[in-house]
């Protein structure tokens, strides 16, 4: 589903300085699994995420493939989210989950259809006429999770999707979400800064390092499925994995932070 060959990425700044974000990710992804990408702020997370959805050009040396062919942009069979729910607040809730399929060429019937069960399987029925602005923050999110399995993709590419959630609304939108995978059954890559959501929704972790990025390690999560909020947090096997991955990824981001604290005190005393 998607194919990462030594994949080097470096953005070149106004002033013309390169900042290497990505080096040597080799990553293969097989359809139907849930990969969770971990590592400090910085270390090119959404790069790579940006990359595979065809909305960055790879600056560099490497390649990536995403169901075989180059990436690019509004591919069909590939969805995105992002922590901004990007609703159209002048759409209707089912009008906003039924975009994508819209913008394909699906019929309304069929379109409209598709969104109702969308907004169903994210406990929305009742709300389809509603506009985003007479919607909680966590119920718009929960449209923009319909907006994307309405189409059913087969790969869905996840940035940061509950961060701009309260704790429980997040709780919430993630079992949503549990809920909607588990029937769909999509490929699924979830950058996220929540090392405790990443363990309990994916079936790997990919640890990166602080930038530029590299797969630090690529740990296998065996927690029995189906998967619930309430039911991990207690879980004594999903402690030792979230204790283990936050060991290694602490180390990075105190790299990241005593990198950032060197520019700081070089650019005072400049
Ligand atoms: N357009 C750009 N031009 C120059 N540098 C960039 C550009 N976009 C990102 N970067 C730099 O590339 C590095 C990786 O950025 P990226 O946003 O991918 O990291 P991230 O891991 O997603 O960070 P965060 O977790 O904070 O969202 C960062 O150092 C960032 O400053």
């Amino acid at each position: 589903m998607l194919e990462v060959k030594e994949l080097c990425h470096t953005y070149l700044t106004e002033d013309r300085e390169a900042v290497a974000a990505l080096d040597t990710i080799d990553l293969v992804i097989e359809a139907g699994e849930f990969v969770a990408i971990v590592g400090p702020s910085g270390c090119g997370k959404t790069t790579l995420l940006n990359i595979a959805a065809g909305l960055e050009t790879h600056e560099g040396t490497g390649s990536i493939t995403v169901m075989g062919h180059e990436p690019a942009p509004g591919r069909s069979g590939v969805g995105y989210m992002l922590a901004r729910d990007c609703l159209l607040p002048w759409r209707r809730a089912i009008d906003n989950a039924a975009l994508a399929l819209e913008l394909h060429g699906v019929g309304k019937r069929e379109r409209l259809r598709r969104a109702t069960d969308a907004l169903a399987a994210v406990q929305l029925a009742g709300f389809e006429s509603a506009y985003p602005a007479q919607l909680s923050q966590g119920m718009r999110q929960r449209v923009a999770l319909a907006r994307v399995f309405a189409e059913n993709p087969e790969l869905i590419l996840l940035d940061e999707p509950f961060s701009a959630l309260d704790a429980q609304t997040r709780l919430v939108a993630q079992d949503a979400f549990v809920g909607l995978w588990e029937r769909h059954r999509a490929t699924v890559v979830l950058v996220t800064h929540d090392l405790a959501e990443a363990v309990a929704l994916a079936d790997r972790v990919v640890l990166m390092t602080a930038r530029p990025g590299r797969i630090k390690e690529i740990v296998d999560i065996d927690l029995p499925r189906p998967r619930t909020g309430e039911a991990w947090a207690a879980d004594p096997q999903f402690q030792r994995v979230y204790q283990n991955l936050w060991k290694s990824l602490k180390e990075e981001v105190a790299r990241t932070l005593d990198t950032g604290a060197q520019r700081l005190q070089k650019e005072l005393s400049a």
